[in-house]
């Protein structure tokens, strides 16, 4: 058991945060020796097992990260933009493989992570599960198929609390799709519409978020032309798949050299 990788959990509290704490413990390949909140929060001081209503993990829930990272082999952290930019800096200092689920990063945020992943091993997905990597490789063979009188449109649903939009695994499609057809996905963006928007321009990407309930992750990719559409589907209903795809990531990481990767990489797609 001590020979198995040390694994830190950041926002342990979180609807991911406890996913991971579950399916760290219950794998048999991997120790869970962390459990990261902000300063504050009332599970600080607590065993993680208790905190989430069950029997004790010998885990007590800390608000400082560094101590917990310097006992560890990987830090599973899918919390929010500006805590997965500090985490990057400290799990990098302490060789630790960092497995990034956080998604709603922007410019800065990515740039101080490349530089993380100078020193350690970094993987970063917006989406950890295996059916939606399959769908991203789909979309970018499907798209570099079909021409611009196919409009693709991505449309993704998730629930009530999600604080970004669109959807770190709707930026994914859209770029595969924009891969595909050898644009950047930047210039052929339209998300958004609202208002006298004017007919769809030729070649754009669609992406429309919808909000609601307790919806785990829906994601579509529509491929519509005149006459028939193509659409492609993934729906999460267990959060349990982007556990297992995280873990699998920071076991994977472990043989890895410093730099970034992605689930892609993990899984060998
Ligand atoms: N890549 C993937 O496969 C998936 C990514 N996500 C992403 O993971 C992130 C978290 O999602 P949820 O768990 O639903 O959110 P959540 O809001 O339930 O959990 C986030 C946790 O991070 C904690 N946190 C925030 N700042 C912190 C700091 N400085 N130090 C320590 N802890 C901190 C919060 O207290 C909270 O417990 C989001 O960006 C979401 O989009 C979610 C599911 C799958
Ligand atoms: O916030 C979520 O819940 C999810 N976030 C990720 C995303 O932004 O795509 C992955 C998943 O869809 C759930």
């Amino acid at each position: 058991m001590a020979d198995l990788p040390g694994i830190v959990v950041t926002g342990a509290s979180g609807r991911m945060g406890q996913m991971l704490v579950r399916t760290i413990a219950a794998s048999g390949k991997a120790r869970l020796v962390g459990c990261v909140e902000r300063a504050g929060h009332g599970w600080i001081g607590q065993d993680i097992g208790v905190a989430m209503g069950g029997g004790p993990l010998g885990v007590a829930v800390t608000d400082d990260p560094l101590e917990a990272f310097a006992r560890a082999q990987a830090v599973i952290d899918f919390t929010a933009p500006a805590a997965t930019v500090e985490f990057a800096a400290l799990a990098a200092q302490a060789r630790a493989v960092h497995v990034i689920g956080t998604t709603g990063l922007e410019a800065a945020h990515l740039a101080k992570i490349e530089a993380a992943a100078r020193h350690a091993v970094v993987v970063r997905a917006g989406n950890m599960s295996l059916g939606v990597n399959l769908l991203v490789r789909l979309t970018q063979k499907i798209a570099a198929a079909l021409d611009e009188d196919w409009d693709v449109e991505i449309v993704e649903a998730h629930h009530r609390m999600k604080v970004d939009a669109p959807s770190g695994t709707a930026l994914m499609l859209g770029r595969a799709a924009a891969e595909g057809r050898g644009v950047d996905l930047d210039a052929a963006m339209d998300s958004g519409r609202h208002g006298i928007t004017g007919a769809r321009q030729r070649g754009a990407i669609g992406i429309a978020a919808v909000r609601g309930g307790d919806i785990v992750g829906e994601h579509d990719v529509i491929f519509a032309a005149d006459g028939e559409r193509v659409i492609l589907r993934h729906v999460a209903t267990d959060r349990a798949i982007f556990a297992r795809g995280a873990l699998r990531a920071a076991l994977w990481g472990q043989g890895a050299k410093p730099g970034q990767y992605d689930m892609m990489d993990v899984l060998g797609l």
